[in-house]
């Protein structure tokens, strides 16, 4: 049965109740999402095996994104974060896209660079070229480290050699372009760079040093684009004005900055969610908003022939589905169940375009009645809890610090325990 993502008042339900309507709209039975939950998720023992001096566990919610339309396919969307109206603001985007196709998206394919430091070559030109000729056998020897990438058609696919000036002197770096199929990759062309270091400094007649992948990861591209509808940005007049906010953008790194985190929320939500190394991730899209001298924003915003808005994506995503923390921690496995995706690169093109549709969101606010409408509204619900109300207080006094717009921790302590009877001064 295909998969549904268009679930109305997701909002007003329960935990439990919205967990099975995501099932239920995911074709799934409910117990498959069970690690979802905190009390069946990560246990402290599992913990204790994959990072170092473990003590403890911390929770982070998982909320389900709606409405998403992918490549023509439906996904219900699990998003770790800490940060209120960021899954509603994705749900809320993805609904405006949902007529006119959702997003559609590309890769340039799942290769990741592992670079060589070469250091003292006294001749770092010749160097260079006796490093290409000597590509088939590094490329060779770096496959013999990995026999299951190569068997899955993976494995290096080029050398590539520069000369680098430095103020440490001329530096000769080697990049291995290798393609790592569904793994983030990391560790898999680490080892390679490793093992082909030796090799390297006795054709280079002088030393290597650093043997270590970058997070640049730029032929990794994914790319998303989405036609979100005028009418429901809120008309002609939105549209024009997101397309002024998404030029402000291109043009100044102050804003950009913003911009970019407001995509990161999207792209960092869904990272986390999978188990994926959401620095690697981060690095790799602010190095891609650099990548032409200044700073600027990952997406554009234009009016397309219709009048609506059509917004452009596009960032390196080393994401995987096998290796790292993916298959090791449970909530990981629950939330790639809950995707339905098979390979890195569908994992990859559902971030990119949750990142386009957090990036949607936030322009749209802020370019129609601010973002402090929609954000704090939803934020109050933490004000309440920070002071000090009870799960079964937050409701009230959120709505009431909302209502008297005082979204304020010492307001909702007034509140607080006024709601209890014991009336302070105002
Ligand atoms: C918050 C909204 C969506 C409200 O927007 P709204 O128009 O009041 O929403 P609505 O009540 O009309 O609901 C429309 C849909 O939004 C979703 N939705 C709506 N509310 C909820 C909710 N409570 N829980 C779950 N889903 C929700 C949901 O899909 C709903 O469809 P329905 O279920 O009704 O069929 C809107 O104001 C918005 O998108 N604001 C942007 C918020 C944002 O960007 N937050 C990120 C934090 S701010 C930041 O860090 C980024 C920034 C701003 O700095 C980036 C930048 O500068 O560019
Ligand atoms: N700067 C950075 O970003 C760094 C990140 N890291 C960490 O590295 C980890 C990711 O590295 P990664 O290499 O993915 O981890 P793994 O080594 O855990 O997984 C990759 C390995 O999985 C095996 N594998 C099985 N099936 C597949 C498949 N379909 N496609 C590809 N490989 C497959 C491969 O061979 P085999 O079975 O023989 O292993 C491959 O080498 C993350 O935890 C990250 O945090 C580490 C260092 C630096």
């Amino acid at each position: 049965m295909p998969i549904n993502s268009r679930i109305r008042g997701l909002r007003d339900r329960t935990p439990d109740e919205r967990l099975g309507l995501v099932a239920e709209g995911a074709g799934l039975d409910v117990d498959a999402l069970s690690a979802l939950r905190t009390e069946s998720g990560l246990t402290l023992d599992q913990a204790n095996h994959m990072i170092e001096n473990v003590v403890g566990l911390m929770s982070i919610p998982v909320g389900v994104a709606a409405n998403f339309t992918i490549d023509g396919v439906d996904r219900l969307i699990p998003m770790a974060t800490e940060e209120p109206s960021v899954v509603a603001a994705a749900s809320n985007a993805a609904r405006m896209a949902r007529g006119h196709g959702g997003f559609r998206t590309s890769s340039s394919g799942d290769i990741m660079i592992a670079q060589i430091q070469v250091l003292d070559a006294v001749d770092p030109f010749a160097t260079r070229l006796r490093l290409l000729e000597a590509s088939d056998e590094l490329r060779a020897l770096a496959n013999e480290q990995d026999p299951m990438l190569v068997s899955l058609g993976g494995g290096v696919l080029d050398v590539s050699v520069r000369v680098l000036p430095t103020r440490a002197g001329t530096q000769v770096i080697v990049h291995l372009h290798v393609d790592v199929r569904d793994a983030m990759g990391a560790n898999a062309v680490n080892t390679m760079a490793e093992a082909i270091a030796p090799r390297i400094a006795e054709i280079a007649q002088t030393r290597t040093l650093l043997r270590i992948l970058t997070n640049k990861a730029e032929l990794r591209l994914t790319r998303t684009r989405g036609v979100f509808d005028a009418e429901l940005l809120g008309g002609a007049q939105v549209v024009d004005d997101i397309v002024a906010a998404s030029a402000f953008a291109e043009a100044d790194p102050y804003r950009a900055a913003t911009h970019n985190k407001g995509i990161m929320n999207g792209i960092t939500a869904v990272v986390l969610a999978t188990g994926n190394d959401t620095r690697a991730v981060e690095a790799g899209c602010h190095s891609h908003a650099g990548r032409n001298g200044q700073y600027s924003a990952l997406s554009q915003f234009e009016k397309d022939v219709d009048g609506n808005l059509v917004g452009s994506l596009e960032v390196p995503l080393a994401v995987g589905l096998v290796g790292g923390a993916t298959r090791a921690h449970p909530t990981a496995q629950a939330a790639i169940r809950l995707l339905g995706v098979d390979t890195a690169r569908e994992l990859a093109a559902v971030i990119a375009a949750v990142g386009l549709a957090q990036n949607l969101a936030a322009c749209r606010a802020l370019a129609a009645e601010g973002i402090q409408r929609g954000h704090m509204t939803l934020h109050a619900r933490t004000v309440a809890a920070s002071a000090g109300a009870t799960v079964d207080e937050i409701g009230a006094v959120a709505a009431r610090i909302v209502a008297d717009r005082r979204i304020r921790v010492e307001y909702a302590r007034e509140v607080l325990s006024e709601l209890r009877g014991k009336r302070t001064p105002a």
